[in-house]
């Protein structure tokens, strides 16, 4: 860890590991708070593509920053050796934990995907595509509010400008991503739609048992809702989950007219 963040951060136990980087709990004596500091060793990294995404994840942060459902960043510290990225701490179970557990009524449901959606808007708002939505990178803080992280895979996007390259997760990855075509910030709200099938099913809508057969059910874009699995939920949140995983780009919903759907809005007031 650089030496700027250990003047002002006791560092403590680790937390995690990802791709590029460590966690660790670190703890301020001047806030009392403890926060998640992320050090990236650059000796580590491969080559320029790599430098230029550790560079890359930490200007999207800070731009994205600002909105109560993403992970805050604190504070940047960099020296020769290592990039650190000090974020608000998110240590309660994440959403992959908490989908594996069980499955979620209408209500639940709507409780996750309403923050979950207002920090997709806000990324958009911002020109910024996440493409690595799934439960693991869903996490919540100490009391219980949702907060999105990892966009070491986020894109810029700008006046309706498009995207290239394989990214994501095969459960969660969008058709067009697959196809090898050019892509916008929709292919959140197809991750988006498969985790709230998910909550409400148990079960992923594109599957298979190996990587490549998840990708050809995902490219056939077969929507089904399976009576015995599906009795429980409602018309309007399956009207809503065919909005969001509809194969046609022009017709899949963004981020603002998902959160103006009956089946958001309604829960909102329900929940309150
Ligand atoms: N703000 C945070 N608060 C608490 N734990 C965190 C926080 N950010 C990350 N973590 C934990 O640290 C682990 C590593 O995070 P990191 O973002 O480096 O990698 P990752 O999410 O596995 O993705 P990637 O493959 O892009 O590196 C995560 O799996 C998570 O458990």
């Amino acid at each position: 860890m650089s030496e700027g963040l250990k003047k002002v951060y006791q560092v403590c136990e680790e937390i995690g590991r990802g791709r590029f980087g460590t966690v660790f709990r670190c703890f301020s004596p001047e806030s009392g708070d403890f926060y998640a500091g992320k050090s990236i060793d650059k000796r580590l990294l491969a080559d320029s593509v790599d430098q230029e995404c550790v560079q890359k994840e930490s200007k999207i942060m800070q731009l994205v920053s600002g909105n109560p459902n993403v992970v805050q960043i604190i504070d940047v510290y960099e020296d020769e050796t290592y990039l650190d990225i000090v974020m608000e701490l998110c240590d309660s179970s994440d959403l992959y934990d908490r989908v594996t557990k069980r499955t979620f009524s209408d209500v639940e449901a709507a409780a996750i995907m309403l923050p979950l959606m207002e920090a997709i808007a806000h990324c958009h708002r911002r020109g910024v595509a996440h493409r690595d939505i799934k439960p693991d990178n869903i996490l919540f803080d100490g009391r219980n509010r949702l907060k999105l992280a990892d966009f070491g895979s986020a894109e810029f996007f700008h006046d309706g400008r498009s995207m290239r390259g394989i990214v994501g997760t095969p459960y969660y990855v969008a058709p067009e991503v697959l196809s090898g075509r050019d892509y916008n910030e929709k292919v959140d709200i197809w991750s988006a739609g498969v985790i709230m099938y998910i909550m409400l099913s148990g079960i992923p809508p594109f599957h298979g048992e190996t990587a490549a057969e998840i990708f050809e059910a995902v490219l056939r874009g077969n929507l089904r809702f399976p009576t015995r699995i599906f009795y429980s939920v409602s018309p309007v949140a399956k009207d809503l989950l065919r909005k969001m995983l509809s194969k046609d780009v022009s017709k899949r919903f963004s981020a603002e007219q998902v959160l103006g759907h009956p089946w958001i809005r309604r829960e909102e007031k329900l929940d309150q």
